[in-house]
């Protein structure tokens, strides 16, 4: 669980603004921030202090199963970023998830991860990446120092996933949706603290 909101040390960006000399990285639709999201981002976070660099979070808006279709989104952009924010990680990149974007290949992608300068890219196995999913992790793997954690399940040993989440809640069982998530004692941010999602929101339009 992160620890309360505070988005005032966070810098959102749009994808390919920003460019670091060193970070480490993890990547995801993240919708939700659930149980498995968020051990990704306190690993990113913790191995980003112990190396005494940036910890960035690139994410997709909409997340890609929305944007397709597939899927209804668990929660909104801003609460997305709010609960991404509590872990505290110096930088967020919000990618555009539209028709131009979704056609870059697996290689832009990669690309794009280079001008970050990662010296660990940290995801789960069934990562993936670049049009019609042709980037996995082992290809990450090929190009960055890559960390893949194994799957976060719960109690009955299944896999925590926002889709067991979607299908939990259109099942009428939300309660047990909403402990895969973990987030009922989320802080919520005064608006004063909520600054760097405005300019983010504004740079949206
Ligand atoms: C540049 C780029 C292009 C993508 N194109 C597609 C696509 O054509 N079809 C698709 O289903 N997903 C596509 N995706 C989404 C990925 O499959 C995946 O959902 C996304 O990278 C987030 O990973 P996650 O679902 O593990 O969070 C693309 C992702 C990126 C970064
Ligand atoms: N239970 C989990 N344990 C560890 N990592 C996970 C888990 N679920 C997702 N991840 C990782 O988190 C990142 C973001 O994944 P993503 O947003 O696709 O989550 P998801 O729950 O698998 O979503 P969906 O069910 O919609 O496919 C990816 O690197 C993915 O591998």
């Amino acid at each position: 669980m992160g620890k309360g909101f505070d988005s005032s040390a966070v810098t959102f960006h749009r994808d390919g603004k920003l460019a670091l000399d060193a970070c480490v990285v993890t990547i995801g639709a993240f919708d939700g921030v659930h149980r498995g999201h968020q051990e990704l981002l306190r690993q990113t976070i913790a191995a980003a202090r112990r190396r005494g660099i940036a910890a960035v979070v690139y994410t997709f808006d909409p997340p890609p199963k929305v944007y397709f279709g597939q899927a209804e989104p668990l929660i909104s952009l801003r609460e997305k970023l709010e609960r991404i924010a509590t872990f505290a990680p110096d930088h967020v990149v919000v990618a555009d998830f539209d028709q131009v974007y979704v056609r870059r290949t697996a290689l832009d992608f990669l690309a794009e991860l280079h001008k970050l300068q990662p010296r660990e890219v940290i995801v789960g196995e069934d990562f993936r990446f670049g049009s019609c999913k042709g980037g996995t992790a082992l290809l990450l793997r090929q190009h960055f120092n890559t960390r893949i954690l194994p799957p976060v399940r719960c109690g009955n040993g299944e896999i925590v996933s926002s889709s067991r989440i979607r299908a939990l809640r259109r099942s009428g069982l939300a309660a047990t949706a909403a402990t895969l998530e973990n987030w009922r004692d989320i802080v919520t941010a005064p608006p004063a603290n909520r600054s760097g999602l405005a300019q983010l929101e504004v740079a949206s339009q």
